[in-house]
């Protein structure tokens, strides 16, 4: 096991990269997916294209002319990149802007490769790997990392942690692991503070966040570390705090690479490898300590008193004002290092390792890649969407307010209807109002909460920590409660408010449409929140889908000129069979009640014929129109039903197809 450790940088004996001795497959074949405690080579030869953005004048002159010959429409990114780093080694990927390094670390980690055309070979201890592999024994700490406010630093530890290991440790082994993370990372005096939520909550400083970041990703102890910047926006102190941890970590046997801007002499001192990068070539890839004599050899000699950092940097750079003679020195610096015993030893290695598994037919663990059990996902979600309602009552308490607003403003309007007329056409418009408000008013609360959530459901989801059936399921089983609870409350207060009908059985039969009617519309709600991704967009699809919806379900559909092939649209609408429901529930009830008293002419009662305000051209009232639709009333509760669960399910699956972009 040692072995992997002397291909590593050993400060004993100043080697850097020793050619591999022993090349036989068995020894690289496994990483100790339990123990993570593997040391990992990762080699790799990478070339990568990006399409070439042309300018509206060049596009015209391509279309006239065809491209020009030397043009394949693509500019290079990475220009044959070929590199090794060994176990136990801390490597920063140097370089001036633009030349490559972020693109380096993202194909090496095989994320967020964009459009970029890739050619590659990556491979950890010599076997071929791809993004479910090399996530199995990586970590990626990304610069601007998404963790969820409202939770404690150790809170978010201990979910990350519970989901990570799964179910091969016990909780209190778990719970240790949380309490060393904090300890490695320097996080016990933030250990229970809040994350924080930018101005809307204070949280803990920036270079605490940023070793949060990490002490995520080192959880189960991953052999292969990936940092994108991590010391950039920290003050000084700051950095070197965080560059203590990696260096630490990479010690320990972990292979960590980052990429880093300016790093000052103290964070530069701290690195083991070096891998400088112009215009996508390597300029040099090696031990720290040997780069100074290595360039004096090939005439950049670093002035004494000089961040040997920021001269490697500007040596490569290539200045805007001096374009020409940048490239060349750039060009002659890369050159050189393909000539140098440098590269021939990483070529070696290289060869070694990916020659060694040419033909190796390895069919990899056909695990789901989720450590923990269905049970322990859902439960730990469960807690987490507790956590997240308690710490933020705003959006409980708004909607709260909102359905006591309503519920008393409505309740007062139509305060104590009377059996009569003017009671029955109120009774009717009591019952449309309330329908349309709580189409709207459970909306707009989910979308905001939900689509708030995705980057973090993302990547949870992207780091295997719970699957994305369990996520939406416990998201609205947690849900539930809040919303069915405000809808009781709403209809309560209007129903007796209003007075519709003193009746037990009617309330209750009333209360289950209209909560059933609700669920319905969160269904949407969170259908509406996937498919479109993004509030702004989603409020703004909301009302122009709901509002044809809730006439379709209200009275126009008596205007006799409104063409056939448009009421087709009324069976979409799940306004219209809640409406249908309670008004046939409210006949029934004015058909047990005997007569209604009309003020002129004649009652409503049963079947018969009025001429009063609550009848239609074509000779039936309100009530009469409902008998005849009694019928309905087996349909549409089960089609509330389903397309509540029609709703659910669809959201579902174009979630699950979001997630296969990532
Ligand atoms: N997907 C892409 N499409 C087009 N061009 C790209 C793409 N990705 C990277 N590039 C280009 O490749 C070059 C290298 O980009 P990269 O982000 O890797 O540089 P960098 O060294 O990380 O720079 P910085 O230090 O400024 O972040 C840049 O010129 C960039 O514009």
């Amino acid at each position: 096991m040692t072995d992997y450790y002397n291909f590593g940088y050993s400060e004993q004996n100043g080697n850097w990269i020793q050619p591999f001795q022993n090349n036989s497959p068995e020894l690289y074949q496994n990483v100790n997916r339990q123990q993570n405690t593997t040391p990992v080579t990762l080699s790799w030869i990478i070339n990568a294209r990006a399409p070439e953005k042309l300018s509206k004048l060049d596009m015209l002159r391509d279309k006239i002319f065809g491209p020009p010959e030397d043009d394949d429409g693509y500019k290079t990114i990475l220009n044959n990149v070929v590199g090794v780093i060994q176990p136990g080694s801390l490597c920063a990927i140097m370089g001036a802007s633009g030349a490559g390094k972020t693109t380096l670390l993202n194909i090496l980690n095989f994320r967020e490769r964009s459009n970029l055309v890739i050619e590659s070979d990556i491979r950890v201890n010599g076997r071929p790997v791809d993004f479910k592999e090399i996530s199995k024994y990586s970590g990626y700490v990304k610069q601007n990392d998404i963790f969820i406010g409202v939770m404690t630093v150790k809170e978010w530890l201990t979910f990350q942690t519970f989901l990570r290991m799964g179910d091969d440790y016990t909780a209190d082994e778990k719970y240790d692991r949380v309490d060393e993370v904090i300890s490695q990372c320097n996080l016990i005096k933030a250990q229970d503070s809040y994350i924080g939520m930018g101005d809307q909550m204070k949280g803990i400083s920036g270079g605490e966040k940023r070793r949060l970041a990490f002490a995520t990703e080192i959880i189960t102890n991953p052999p292969l570390l990936f940092c994108d910047e991590p010391t950039s926006g920290l003050d000084a102190y700051m950095a070197i705090g965080l560059v203590d941890i990696m260096y630490e970590q990479a010690r320990s046997g972990k292979t960590i690479i980052c990429t880093i801007h300016q790093p000052s002499t103290q964070i530069y001192e701290k690195f083991d490898t070096l891998c400088l990068l112009s215009e996508g070539r390597v300029a040099f890839l090696g031990s720290r300590v040997e780069a100074p004599a290595y360039f004096t050899r090939i005439g950049y000699q670093c002035p004494s008193n000089y961040n040997p950092a920021d001269y490697f940097i500007s040596i490569l750079a290539i200045p805007a004002a001096f374009r020409e003679e940048g490239i060349a020195r750039a060009n002659r610096i890369c050159d050189s290092f393909q000539q140098s015993e440098f590269q021939a030893n990483i070529l070696q290695s290289v060869n070694m390792l990916h020659g060694s598994y040419q033909n190796f037919d390895d069919t990899y663990d056909e695990d789901d890649g989720f450590k923990a059990s269905i049970f322990e996902q859902f439960k730990w979600l469960l807690w987490r969407n507790f956590i997240i309602d308690l710490r933020t009552p705003i959006t409980s308490t708004i909607l709260l307010v909102q359905v006591l607003f309503i519920g008393v403003f409505f309740g007062l309007i139509y305060l104590d209807l009377k059996l009569d007329e003017k009671g029955v056409l109120n009774t009717i418009g009591v019952i449309f109002i309330t329908m349309m408000n709580v189409g709207f008013i459970f909306l707009f609360p989910i979308l905001n909460t939900f689509i708030g959530e995705m980057p973090v459901f993302y990547r949870d989801h992207k780091d295997k920590l719970y699957s994305t059936f369990v996520y939406y399921i416990s998201k609205q089983i947690a849900e539930f409660p809040k919303y069915f609870l405000m809808s009781f409350i709403l209809i309560t207060i209007i129903y007796w408010m209003a007075n519709i009908r003193n009746d037990a059985g009617v309330y209750f039969s009333i209360l289950f449409t209209f909560i059933l009617s609700i669920q319905v519309s969160i269904s949407f709600a969170y259908f509406l929140s996937v498919v479109s991704g993004d509030i702004n967009v989603a409020t703004s699809i909301a009302g122009p889908i709901l509002i044809p919806l809730i006439l379709f379900a209200g009275f126009f559909l008596n205007n006799e000129s409104t063409p056939d092939y448009f009421i087709w649209i009324k069976y979409l609408s799940w306004f219209y069979y809640t409406f249908d429901s309670v008004m046939i529930e409210l006949w029934t009830t004015y058909d047990k009640y005997g007569s209604i008293p009309c003020s002129n002419r004649t009652t409503i009662y049963k079947g018969n014929v009025c001429n009063n305000t609550l009848c239609y051209d074509s000779g039936y009232s309100v009530l009469d129109q409902y008998k005849i639709s009694s019928s309905n009333l087996g349909r549409n509760i089960p089609l509330l039903f389903v397309i509540m669960i029609v709703f659910r399910v669809l959201g579902y699956v174009f979630l699950k197809i979001k997630t296969r972009k990532f």
